[in-house]
């Protein structure tokens, strides 16, 4: 091999990181999903198969570690240590878990786990309390959100209280604000990771797909029960489904109601990693810590980028909204309010216009 060739190796395989350490210990993952890993993953939201060229990702072509993982190292997959917060204002939480890591980790938990975590409109309130904590915490840099059990991430709406317009809670108003819980899970200026155990159907498929990643347990089972229920989402659930999976998969999806298991959800570009179910927590926070180690700006504008490219005008409102953020951080910016304030002319002449 040519030096020109293996440093378009080193360079490629930079580019497919998986972001660990060469070094650090892996547990051993079921054939079928080393498979994944190195031919079909998203096949079907036509992403390019991954290359068949093998190397570790953080090692040089020599096979020893590259200078990124010499400076980075592998990041801890010990347990997090957490702190419960059991009330917002005056609201005790009763129907979510909420909870924060020194680390920067917010983790919320739909804690319905005899109903597999169905949500009532209470629970979405409480849902949206606590993102909106996490998202106005400066210490928190990354937002999880999980189901209680092992036995379900989330099973939609509550039927049983499901009334005529909506979910009717205590005040006996029919609601459907698990649509602005969609909305805003993705507004949120921080990534938002969906760890997926056991059932996410209906309702709580549609919660796992806005959000911004989705850790799977081996034991996960995907899909739309909505038309079985007399129930639909023509918003982000089928549109941005689509988005996800291509057309005709989620035409499948929705119109047959099948359920689907962790391996056929990789393949279809649904979730991101499927892991033993008693990995799920560790890898959750790998990739977490992963995340929290990079520039928290570069994450959040990609993200308004990302979602720019789908949300049309209110995609450009919220990308140009960190724009404004960032211009106001500048010199630039300040001196227009700086000469406002001293009622004298703004000189932006020192400012170079940049090619
Ligand atoms: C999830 C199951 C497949 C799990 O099956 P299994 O493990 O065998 O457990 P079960 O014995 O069935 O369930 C245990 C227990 O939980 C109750 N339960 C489970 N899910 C619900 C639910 N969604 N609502 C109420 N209760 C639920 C179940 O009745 C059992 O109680 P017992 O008293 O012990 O009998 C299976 O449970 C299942 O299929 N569940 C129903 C899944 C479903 O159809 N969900 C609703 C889909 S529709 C929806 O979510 C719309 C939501 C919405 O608000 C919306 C509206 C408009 C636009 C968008 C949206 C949106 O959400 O985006």
């Amino acid at each position: 091999m040519s030096a020109a060739q293996r440093r378009l190796q080193v360079l490629g395989n930079h580019l497919l990181a998986s972001g660990e350490d060469a070094s650090a210990s892996r547990p051993a993952e079921p054939r079928w999903l080393e498979r994944q890993a190195t031919s079909s993953a998203a096949s079907s939201s036509g992403a390019r198969p991954v290359t068949s060229a093998k190397q570790e990702p953080y090692s040089s072509a020599d096979g020893k570690p590259n200078s990124y993982s010499r400076v980075h190292g592998a990041v801890s997959r010990a347990p997090a240590v957490w702190r419960r917060v059991s009330s917002l204002g005056k609201e005790e939480l009763t129907d979510v878990i909420y909870e924060k890591s020194e680390e920067g980790i917010a983790k919320i938990t739909i804690n319905r786990p005899d109903k597999r975590n169905a949500f009532r409109p209470r629970t979405i309130q409480e849902l949206s309390w606590c993102f909106s904590d996490a998202r106005d915490d400066p210490r928190v840099g990354v937002i999880v959100l999980t189901g209680a059990g092992e036995l379900a991430f989330c099973s939609g709406g509550d039927q049983s209280v499901r009334g005529k317009g909506g979910y009717v809670g205590e005040d006996g108003i029919a609601r459907l604000n698990v649509l602005d819980l969609q909305v805003q899970i993705r507004r949120l200026p921080k990534p938002v990771v969906a760890q997926v155990a056991g059932y996410a159907v209906g309702g709580g498929h549609i919660l796992h797909m806005v959000c911004d990643l989705t850790i799977a347990a081996d034991n996960a089972i995907f899909g739309q029960t909505g038309p079985k229920v007399g129930s639909f989402d023509a918003g982000y659930g089928s549109t941005h489904m689509a988005r996800l999976v291509g057309q005709k998969k989620a035409r499948e999806m929705w119109f047959l109601a099948r359920l689907y298991d962790a391996r056929e959800a990789l393949d279809m570009g649904l979730v991101n990693t499927v892991v033993p179910l008693d990995q799920l927590e560790t890898e959750t926070l790998v990739w977490c810590r992963e995340m929290l180690r990079n520039s928290p700006t570069a994450l959040r504008v990609l993200k308004a980028a990302l979602n720019a490219a789908e949300d049309g005008q209110a995609g450009i409102q919220e990308l140009g909204g960190n724009a404004t953020m960032l211009f106001y951080q500048s010199e630039e910016g300040n001196e227009g309010r700086q000469a406002y304030m001293e009622k004298r002319a703004p000189d932006f002449t020192k400012f170079k216009r940049l090619p």
